[in-house]
């Protein structure tokens, strides 16, 4: 069984399947794919993902496409190994990751995606950053930080008093946003600062952050 990842550590994506793989304690090989050229739109990578996005995991005869789909395999089938992100042996612990992930990927990353567009990605393709989307997309990342705000002083991590996948997932676009000015959404909420903190100085992550150099500071 050979782990095959497609993708760049700088995408977000790739990242938060890296980072997963890496806390798992797994060896694996990451197959770069070569946005800037194209590669995620031909055949062969198309195969692999038909939406033409990276990341993309092969296992023997298994393809897989979406991050967080990957991370939640990957999770359960090597439950035994490294580090549990799934609670997998208690299942209302587990129900509450399964909560917070989906918080994640549709209250979260909706409104965080655009602001780190604007401020990293927009102005490598010659624009200048929106001011309207980052300031109409910071009022709604405010909103759900503010629920961040409110569950962090009760629990130490998002599911509960455990690091989880749910935490995990947060970590990529989370990084490169405080990397730009909107930091602050972060830094002015005190549990939020302090679960950022936590979150992103464990090993696994900071491992993948070394990758993830498309900003230079
Ligand atoms: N929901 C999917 C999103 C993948 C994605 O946006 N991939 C980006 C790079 S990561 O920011 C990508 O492939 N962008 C190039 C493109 O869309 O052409 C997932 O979680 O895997």
């Amino acid at each position: 069984m050979v782990l095959k990842l497609y993708g760049t550590p700088m995408s977000t994506c790739t990242s938060r399947v890296l980072t997963c793989l890496h806390e798992k304690s797994l060896d694996f090989e990451l197959v770069p794919v070569d946005l800037f050229a194209g590669e995620h739109k031909q055949p062969p990578f198309l195969a692999k993902n038909p939406f033409g996005q990276i990341p993309a995991l092969e296992e023997d005869d298994l393809t897989l496409f979406e991050s967080r789909a990957i991370t939640s395999y990957v999770a359960e089938k090597f439950k035994g190994s490294g580090y549990d992100l799934i609670r997998h042996e208690n299942l209302k612990e587990a129900a509450s990751v399964k909560v917070w992930t989906e918080v994640e990927s549709h209250r979260y990353n909706p409104a965080i995606a655009p602001i780190v567009f604007q401020f990293l990605v927009a102005p490598l393709q010659g624009n200048l950053p929106d001011q309207t989307i980052i300031d109409a997309n910071l009022e709604k990342l405010g909103k759900v930080l503010d629920v961040y705000e409110a569950k962090l002083t009760s629990t130490k991590y998002l599911a509960g008093d455990f690091y989880s996948l749910a935490d995990l997932h947060h970590l990529p676009y989370t990084y490169y946003l405080m990397k730009t000015p909107a930091a602050s959404v972060v830094n002015e909420r005190p549990h939020v600062k302090a679960w950022w903190e936590d979150i992103s100085s464990r090993p696994a992550f900071k491992k993948v952050a070394e990758g993830m150099n498309f900003v230079k500071k």
